[in-house]
């Protein structure tokens, strides 16, 4: 775990837990053991503390969580103790670092007396994004070397820096090129002794004049862009100490602030999310068809057809990745508009510092417009963003099975038709796959990559490689009408309809949906993505189940409707991009949303014509109607074997709608309510709405229900009624 080994006078300690070297408690053990074995060896001078393999340490050993003992017990061994140990050592201690040094490790680096670090090396405290704070002294030690405000911004946002950066901040003492180890032990070798400001505890925090000023601005910050996040806060509020309190009073605070949030149900959620998203790109099919066993094509080149909105971000993801694309369009004037497109996009990261104009430049080097679709010919794979219709993604699928090699992977962005349809007008079958992006498509993190029943586990592996090539959180699951995303998230916001037409009005909705910590509510979700889309979406299902759907539509097939949105597209109103939908906005294209009492009027008057009465609906039972209603159906599709385990559900709803990291995802919010309570209410609402069959509670969830205990959520699919062979 830590090995120890001596060059001349200088002791040089690795820590070693592969892949991220987190700091376990047997690692912890063993750093303290190998200090303290350094310390009483009369021919050591000096210590060298090293990562093995890629990094130095990614922290403490969050799979150890919650047992904090490890981290800030005074008793036994822990982080603090260590930490301790290091810092009152008379023989310097240099932290060589490589890769990442975050949280814990980087407190252990400035419980060091000196710190050096190759170029490539990344420095940070990410507990924010588990919902914690550095509990190790890092929110008093940074503070020291940094001053407050680089130090509060470091913490709070969490985000890493690099070691140039750390450099200038004065973290690191020295940038080595060469090899890390031979610069550490020469650097080790030149120090005698530790002067009294290498010990941080020792140092005042500097440039800290202003900070009640950087205080309450961030604090104002925090409550705006990090709303309803606590860890925030207590990281503000704990670096904050170190300017008001002395260092041993500091440290005291901070602790408290620590375990308020690690007792916190936000700090499970946020640690739930940490694996879970790690979890749902694990796909496992079979024991011969799985993310270890299953080989990809490498991805070269690639074809994006259609320069819309989403192909112009398509190609962005792929050519910002390194990635040559040919763009086609059926006529000049559409590949004008989407090459601007993607220049504006590209200039838009020029703006923010993300790229250099040059770069830009070179990126576009590699894009090739076309309106040739023969131009694809010889490319590695293809992914289509036209327009969500069957029948013209039959005809080019078919078209793009004739022009190119045999080899091509063919993918379309459809978000619900089903990949088999699509894949039967080839003859490559094996080669067809979904890849759904999330508008906009060079922004929203999620992937749900969506294989059919002939998609070969090559072509699976292809596009879940290709994910992470252009930096997406891949999730897959197996095709049927509205995969995973869009089948829960339809009937999240089918039942919120029916809650505007029983007594709230959009705007009510959506702030009761934005205060549970959606980033936006449905109506306004639904004014982004085009009320019009919606509404095709819906005609084109009802055409193909043979249903004429009408403003008048109460029920398909017996199963209610609200025609609501259909009378918003009737009024020609098709959201931001007309300037109005469900709300008004300043302009075309524009942001801000404001109440339209147009819009009330429709929606009174359609409860009108119906007879409908309008009744007072709770903030509690807005959110189990939404919330359950797409919870049950994450469970059939864990039934029908779309998804296969809840996390792949929880990673969607998280980077695909932004669903609040400090709730998990949907899924494991059902398992902080309750599983039982989910169900009873579940089943409350199939009697109090027994038109509507998404209140026809799962088998699965009924079984964990009853099973009279409360089952975790790895536990889960034990209870799938529905056998594995009959599921894939
Ligand atoms: C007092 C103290 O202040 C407090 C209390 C703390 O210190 S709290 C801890 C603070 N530290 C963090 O928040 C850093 C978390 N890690 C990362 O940001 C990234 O992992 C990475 C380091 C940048 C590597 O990214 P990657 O993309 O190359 O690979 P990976 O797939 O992510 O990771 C590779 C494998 O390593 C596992 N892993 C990574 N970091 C881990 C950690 N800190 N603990 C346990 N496992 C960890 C991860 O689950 C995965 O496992 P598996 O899936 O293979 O089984």
């Amino acid at each position: 775990m830590a090995e120890y080994k001596e060059i001349d006078s200088v002791a040089v300690i690795e820590l070693k837990n592969p892949p991220a070297n987190a700091l376990s408690k047997a690692l912890v053990t063993g750093l303290n053991n190998g200090v303290k074995r350094a310390i009483d060896n009369p021919r050591i001078k000096s210590i060298v503390l090293i990562g093995n393999g890629q990094h130095f340490s990614a922290g403490a050993d969050i799979t150890e969580f919650p047992r904090v003992a490890d981290v800030t017990s005074k008793q036994g061994v822990s982080l603090l103790t260590v930490g301790d140990v290091i810092e009152s050592c008379n023989k310097p201690v240099v932290s060589a670092i490589h890769g990442v040094c975050f949280g814990g490790g980087l407190e252990i680096a400035l419980f060091s007396h000196y710190r050096l670090a190759v170029q490539s090396a990344k420095l940070g405290f990410p507990e924010v994004s588990l919902g914690i704070l550095p509990g190790a002294n890092g929110t008093q030690r940074l503070p020291r070397v940094v001053g407050f405000e680089v130090a509060m911004d470091m913490i709070v946002s969490g985000k890493p820096v690099s070691a140039p950066q750390a450099l200038q901040y004065g973290i690191l003492d020295k940038i080595v090129d060469g090899d890390l180890l031979t610069a550490a032990v020469q650097f080790a070798k030149t120090l005698n002794t530790v002067p009294h400001d290498r010990r941080l505890k020792n140092v005042p925090v500097p440039n800290s004049e202003n900070a009640n000023k950087h205080f309450e601005e961030k604090l104002a910050k925090i409550k705006q862009k990090q709303r309803g996040y606590i860890a925030p806060i207590n990281c503000l509020k704990a670096v904050k100490a170190s300017v008001d309190l002395p260092y041993s009073e500091g440290v005291t605070k901070e602790f408290q602030l620590f375990m308020e949030l690690m007792s916190s149900a936000q700090a499970r959620g946020q640690q739930y999310s940490f694996f879970s998203e790690r979890a749902a790109t694990k796909w496992y099919l079979s024991a011969s068809k799985n993310y270890k066993v299953s080989k990809d094509i490498p991805v070269k080149t690639a074809g994006v057809i259609g320069a819309g909105t989403m192909g112009s971000g398509i190609a962005v993801s792929l050519l910002t990745s390194g990635i040559p694309v040919i763009l086609v369009e059926q006529d000049s004037k559409n590949l004008e508009r989407g090459i601007e497109l993607i220049k504006s996009i590209l200039q838009g990261g020029v703006k923010l510092k993300r790229m250099t104009q040059s770069q830009m430049n070179q990126i576009l080097q590699i894009l090739q417009p076309t309106t040739k679709i023969e131009d694809l010919q010889s490319v590695d794979l293809i992914i289509e963003a036209v327009f969500e219709n069957l029948k013209l993604k039959q005809e080019l699928f078919s078209k793009l099975d004739k022009i190119c090699k045999r080899d091509t992977v063919l993918c379309s962005n459809t978000s619900t038709l089903d990949i088999d349809k699509i894949a039967k007008s080839t003859s490559r079958p094996e080669k067809v796959v979904g890849t759904h992006f999330f508008a906009p498509a060079h922004i929203m993190p999620l992937l749900e990559n969506v294989y059919g029943n002939h998609t070969s586990a090559e072509t699976i592996a292809t596009v879940m490689k290709l994910s992470k090539k252009i930096r997406k959180i891949p999730v897959l699951v197996k095709t049927c009408h509205g995969f995973v995303a869009n089948r829960t998230f339809f009937e999240y916001s089918q039942e919120l309809r029916f809650v505007v037409e029983e007594g709230l009005l959009p705007n009510e909705v959506d702030d009761i949906l934005e205060d549970f910590g959606m980033p936006m509510g449905v109506f306004k979700v639904n004014d982004l993505s085009g009320i019009d889309v919606g509404w095709r979406i819906r005609q084109e299902q009802a055409i193909a189940n043979g249903f004429n759907l009408t403003t008048n539509t109460r029920y398909i097939n017996g199963e209610r409707y609200c025609a609501i949105a259909d009378k918003i597209f009737q009024a020609g109103r098709y959201g931001r991009k007309t300037g109005k939908g469900w709300y008004q906005y300043d302009k075309p294209g524009g942001r801000v949303a404001m109440v339209d009492p147009n819009v009330n009027n429709i929606i009174l008057n359609h409860c009108k014509e119906l007879g409908l009465t309008r009744r007072k609906i709770s903030t509690q039972e807005v959110i189990e109607r939404c919330m359950f209603a797409a919870i049950n159906e994450g469970f059939r599709c864990l039934e029908d074997g779309i998804a296969s385990k809840p996390e792949e559900i929880d990673t969607i709803w998280l980077h695909g709608f932004g669903f609040p990291r400090y709730r998990g995802g949907p899924m494991f919010y059902a398992s902080q309510v309750g599983l039982r309570k989910v169900y009873e209410r579940i089943k409350y609402y199939q009697k109090h709405f027994p038109e509507t069959s998404h209140w026809i509670a799962s088998e699965m969830l009924q079984r964990i229900a009853e099973s009279g205990r409360n089952v975790p959520i790895s536990e889960w699919t034990k209870f799938n009624p529905t056998p594995t062979s009959s599921r894939l």
